[in-house]
């Protein structure tokens, strides 16, 4: 009797923001690719229910998730503070995957034979040499974010011989492909150096670990910027760009279903006028650069349709609402990807959040970018200054006069139809990419071949 052999994949999140459903879609599009592959998902419970219930795993036979301890203390009161459960999480990690792990081996007698995980997880290394098999990172943002945090140490040995006076506008010139961004633009978790600190020591170690990784995937596309992308090959064994993960279907031009009307609610605009507006999974602006920002859709009548996370029946936000139901639609949540396809859509102002970028280039609409934290800031530098295709808000903050002056841009014939013309041309490329022989659809063939190389003969 010939043995079976199995290939199971452990794919272990980072359970914050978008992170979970972005490693979860590619985790799906392997299990597609791979259907004798089993694939356990390991996430917080929180995250979990969360996640599932937006999204079935309903038909995905050899997908299955599993809930882990987030780390809080017992009978832990959430502050308010953000910071709080990712430093819960990171201090029970990587104990609690361990467990999982072990868990679910023992539950279904298949030994894990790869390690698929997101990238911030570089204890995942440890993990993977301890059962012997391919640690297969996820760098969930852009390549050059990743490129500017590989180079921390020269970063901050540059800066700190600038002087101080200077640092702000320091540009980074020293590294491939990343003149244009400032040390301004950075993240403050690689500026401040701190690594007493859960965040900043994680993403420190994660940098330490990647050059063992077996590859490294990105959701981007090797045309997008080629400069960094060589540079990130010359310094890390095997980048696969296997991106955009998203991509819209033909027919989602006009018509999509979802629980809230954006599509009938589109269908009645004209070609190009809409402006979307989202920011994200974790951000709402303060206050009073939410008025600033409506206030200025409001003189200028701009059609809008809002993924609004908080409560619109709560000031300041109601009224501008309940004034302006002629011309905007505010939802809880949309389908993101469809939203933006939509041809009524002609503007998408965002935080810069690396998915909604490659969901804005995947469907060709420039951006009106106020950023926040993390990569942000440095997405923002490069979609304004590198590719030319949006456009920040002065001051980096949301003010009436900002906005009004960012929206006549994109939306004017000149300076807008130029951003246009580029991002058209990098959904091209990102079309090309995806194609059946296309340099991100051969990056994932090469993923699947890894991620199925290593088998348990059972
Ligand atoms: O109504 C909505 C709002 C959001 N989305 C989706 O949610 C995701 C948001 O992802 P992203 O734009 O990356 O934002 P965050 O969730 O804020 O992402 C975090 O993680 C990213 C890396 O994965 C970083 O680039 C960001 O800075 C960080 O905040 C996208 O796929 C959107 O399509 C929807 O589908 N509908």
């Amino acid at each position: 009797m010939s043995a079976t052999k199995k290939s199971h994949v452990a794919a272990l999140t980072f359970p914050f923001a978008s992170h979970p459903s972005v490693l979860l879609h590619l985790v799906q599009r392997l299990a597609a690719a791979a259907p004798s592959v089993t694939f356990s998902f390991f996430n917080t419970t929180v995250s979990n229910q969360k996640l599932f219930s937006r999204i079935k795993l309903h038909g995905w036979d050899n997908v299955k998730a599993y809930d882990i301890y987030d780390g809080a203390p017992e009978g832990y009161i959430f502050s308010g503070n953000p910071l709080e459960p990712i430093n819960n999480f990171i201090n029970a990690t990587p104990g609690i995957f361990k467990k999982g792990i072990a868990e679910v081996v023992d539950e279904t007698g298949l030994k894990i034979t790869c390690l698929l995980t997101d990238a911030f997880l570089g204890f995942s290394v440890d993990i993977a040499e301890e059962l012997g098999v391919p640690w297969v990172p996820f760098w969930t943002a852009g390549p050059h974010s990743l490129s500017a945090h590989l180079s921390t140490d020269a970063i901050l040995r540059t800066l700190a011989s600038a002087g101080k006076a200077q640092t702000v506008d320091r540009t980074l010139e020293f590294l491939p492909g990343l003149s244009a961004i400032r040390a301004s633009d950075l993240p403050i978790e690689l500026l401040n150096g701190n690594y007493d600190q859960p965040f900043p020591k994680m993403l420190y170690n994660m940098i330490l670990a990647l050059p063992l990784a077996k590859a490294i995937v990105q959701n981007c596309f090797d045309a997008l910027d080629p400069i960094v992308t060589n540079d990130l090959r010359s310094k890390l064994d095997k980048v696969l760009n296997i991106g955009p993960l998203a991509f819209p279907s033909p027919k989602s031009s006009s018509e999509f279903e979802d629980e809230f009307g954006c599509s009938a609610w589109l269908n009645k605009h004209a070609k190009a006028s809409v402006a979307y507006i989202s920011f994200g999974t974790m951000l709402t602006p303060p206050p009073p650069e939410l008025v600033a920002l409506t206030e200025a859709i409001q003189e200028k009548q701009v059609p809008y349709i809002w993924s609004f996370r908080d409560d619109p029946k709560l000031p300041p936000l109601k009224e501008f609402f309940e004034r302006t139901s002629d011309i905007g639609k505010v939802v809880p949540w949309t389908p993101q990807l469809e939203v933006l396809a939509h041809s009524s859509v002609g503007v998408f102002v965002t935080h810069c959040g690396w998915s909604s970028l490659m969901e804005s280039i995947a469907c060709g609409v420039p951006m009106i970018c106020r950023p926040f934290f993390g990569d942000q800031k440095l997405n923002r530098r490069v979609i304004e200054d590198v590719w030319q295709i949006g456009v920040g808000i002065k001051g980096g903050v949301f003010t009436k006069d900002g906005m009004l002056n960012a929206l006549d841009l994109v939306l004017s014939k000149e300076t807008g139809n130029r951003m246009r013309a580029n991002i058209a041309e990098l959904k091209q490329s990102a079309e090309k990419a995806v194609e059946e022989n296309g340099s991100s659809s051969e990056d994932f063939k090469n993923l699947v071949e890894i991620v199925t190389s290593q088998q348990d003969v059972l």
